[in-house]
């Protein structure tokens, strides 16, 4: 193996299904590191890693976040721990912010750097839109079920239906795999039009950037955005750069 890179401070984001490594760079963008999945290859991993503190967001269960939490004390870090909350330059809508999943607040907080209008569709386990205006006011958004989430859906309430593996190279299914690949993606493609669709009327003339992030953000392709002026950018880490601004710019 080669030298180890020593990294002041690890961001770290637990989804539902993956965590994602990213380290800290002052005023910069997060270097992204690692994906995988489970506690034990997350164990196994920040354990060869060099670093001092550790910066969470996690929306899996609190047992999760108390199992990081032994294992920091164990290992002599500093685990920093990020929640919804008010203030940086953000007003979410939630009436209770301990509701409002930390992930798409993170999004918020990552977009609110352009200042403008914001529409941000995280395609992750949950596919999730959120929206912001310029000024920084959260308007609301959507939770529904992930690409895969829907495959398994149907599986499991089904017993003739299977899933295929890879992308088909129809438009139209002429398999059972292939119709409920393209239907699945179908639905999510559906969801980002409707979401543009709908946010439209609520912002204001000025500058819309759109937001595509989430593991599942390759099977939105450009053609959707076809009808519409916004600008579109696909960040697959908005997470961990909003876990980065948070970081930067949290009251110690
Ligand atoms: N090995 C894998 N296991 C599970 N999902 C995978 C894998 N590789 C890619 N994916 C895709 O990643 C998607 C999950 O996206 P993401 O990586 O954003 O998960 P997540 O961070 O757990 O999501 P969320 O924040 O919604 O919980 C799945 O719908 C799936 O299509
Ligand atoms: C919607 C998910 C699962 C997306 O990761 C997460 O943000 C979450 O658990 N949110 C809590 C519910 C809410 O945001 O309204
Ligand atoms: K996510």
């Amino acid at each position: 193996m080669g030298a180890k890179s020593v990294f002041a401070t690890l961001l770290l984001e637990v989804g539902n299904t993956a965590w994602k490594v990213a380290a800290y760079r002052p005023h910069q963008q997060p270097e992204f590191l690692q994906r995988g999945y489970g506690f034990e290859a997350l164990k196994a991993y920040l354990q060869q890693q060099v670093f001092a503190d550790l910066a969470l967001a996690s929306v899996a269960a609190s047992e999760l976040t108390d199992n990081l939490r032994q294992f920091a004390q164990q290992q002599n870090k500093k685990l920093v721990i990020a929640e919804t909350q008010a203030g940086f330059g953000i007003a979410h809508c939630y009436a209770n912010p301990s509701t409002y999943g930390v992930d798409r607040w993170l999004t918020l907080l990552a977009a609110r750097a352009a200042q403008t209008n914001a529409i941000i569709i995280d395609a992750g386990t949950a596919v999730t839109l959120d929206v912001m205006d310029d000024q920084g006011r959260h308007l609301g958004g959507w939770i529904s079920p992930g690409f895969k989430l829907m495959q398994e859906a149907l599986l499991q309430r089904s017993s003739k239906l299977r899933v295929a593996t890879q992308a088909p190279s129809e438009t139209l299914g002429t398999s059972t795999e292939n119709a409920v690949y393209l239907g699945c993606q179908a639905a999510l493609r559906g969801f980002v039009e409707q979401a543009l669709q709908q946010s439209q009327p609520k912002l204001a003339d000025t500058r819309t950037v759109v937001y595509l992030t989430g593991g599942d953000l390759d099977l939105i392709p450009e053609e959707t955005f076809e009808r519409f002026v916004y600008q579109v950018q696909r960040r697959p880490h908005l997470v961990l750069e909003g876990l980065s601004r948070w970081f930067e710019q949290r009251p110690e």
